[in-house]
């Protein structure tokens, strides 16, 4: 039998064109430094699952450093990148996503991230002397997201009156609290923009832990599902971070905000570089609805679960599956 190393760009599933492909015009958007940023948090994870923050407080020399050291490393010989891998499930991965025959038009880096101290699971390349500002540059990184994650868990719980404050953030400033972060890379694909066609980038998919904090260059790609089931294309910011909701959050609001559909297309025409920090819980932590939240005599959605078991559950699945569906009740 041949295994081939990697999957053919006709593995890729390729995306029509879309009617409505223009960008939506209202993506929420949420200065942090204005009153009222807790209330219109509450409002947009409500609504959309998905929120753009500016004034953010994350110094924009530390995120360049990390995306100066992330285009040097996808920039490195084939072989050399793949050193670090294959992700499974941290490393280095081509085209391949996660444990179950998902493909996309992307190259990745994906890191285990410990809360205290903060650190990353180590890779062959950071031993390189060719790296050896990466490290410091992703520590950095990690560090002012990471504030920049909790800032915003303790504003939703103001807008959400959940007491005390520290409630939602604590989660994932606690010692045990599960980190990933990720570097993606879809390449410039002179061949797709011939083409003129989309090809699935990242597939369409939530993503389970409490919140990411995702952050791009200024390449188009990202799209987002709306409630209606529409895919509407998301502007790129490069000095903004995007909030995502998860699908923890969405059974700790007992379904009040729903954890968003998102995917990245590639039309290949220039490259996209993405790091998105994912916050999970402590692997025992009970995610059911916050009693807070429930109304008068409202029940739970949910069957109860730990993060560890909902994780498992997780890696078991494909990318796009409905991953709450087995634990609503
Ligand atoms: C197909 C898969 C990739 C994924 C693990 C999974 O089995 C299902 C969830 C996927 C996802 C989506 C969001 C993040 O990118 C990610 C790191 C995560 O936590 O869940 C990926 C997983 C992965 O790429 O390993
Ligand atoms: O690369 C992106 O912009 C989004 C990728 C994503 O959604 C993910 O890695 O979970
Ligand atoms: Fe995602």
């Amino acid at each position: 039998m041949v295994v081939l190393a990697n999957p053919a760009l006709d593995e890729i599933p390729l995306v029509r064109p879309q009617k409505h492909g223009a960008f939506f015009s209202a993506i929420p958007v949420v200065d942090l430094s204005r009153p009222f940023s807790a209330e219109a948090l509450v409002k947009a994870c409500e609504d959309v699952g998905f929120v753009k923050v500016i004034n953010h407080n994350v110094p924009m020399d530390v995120v360049q450093r990390l995306e100066a050291e992330t285009v040097k490393f996808f920039e490195m010989p084939q072989v050399f990148k793949e050193t670090s891998g294959p992700a499974d499930p941290f490393g280095y991965g081509n085209k391949r996503i996660g444990p179950n025959g998902d493909v996309g038009l992307v190259e990745y880096l994906l890191f285990g991230i410990t809360s205290k101290p903060l650190s990353y699971t180590s890779m062959s390349f950071l031993e390189e002397p060719s790296a050896c500002l990466f490290g410091p540059a992703l520590s950095e990184y990690l560090v002012a997201v990471k504030k920049l994650a909790s800032d915003v868990l303790e504003l939703i719980a103001e807008g959400l009156k959940i007491e005390p404050r520290d409630l939602l953030n604590g989660l994932v400033t606690d010692e045990q609290s599960d980190g990933l972060f990720r570097l993606n890379h879809y390449p410039r694909c002179p061949l797709l923009e011939r083409l003129d066609r989309s090809w699935t980038g990242f597939g369409e998919h939530t993503d389970p832990q409490i919140i990411s904090v995702l952050r791009s260059n200024n390449t188009t790609g990202l799209q987002i599902s709306l409630k209606n089931g529409s895919w509407v294309s998301v502007p790129p910011d490069q000095e903004s971070f995007f909030i995502v909701v998860g699908d923890c959050l969405q059974v700790l609001t007992n379904g009040r905000f729903k954890s968003v559909r998102h995917r990245v297309l590639a039309n290949g025409c220039k490259s996209r570089v993405s790091m998105i920090y994912f916050f999970g819980p402590p692997p025992a932590g009970k995610i059911a609805p916050l009693s807070q939240l429930m109304g008068e005599g409202e029940q739970s959605k949910y069957k109860e679960f730990t993060w560890a078991e909902y994780k498992k559950a997780a890696y078991k699945s494909r990318l796009g599956d409905n991953r709450l569906g087995q634990f609503e009740k």
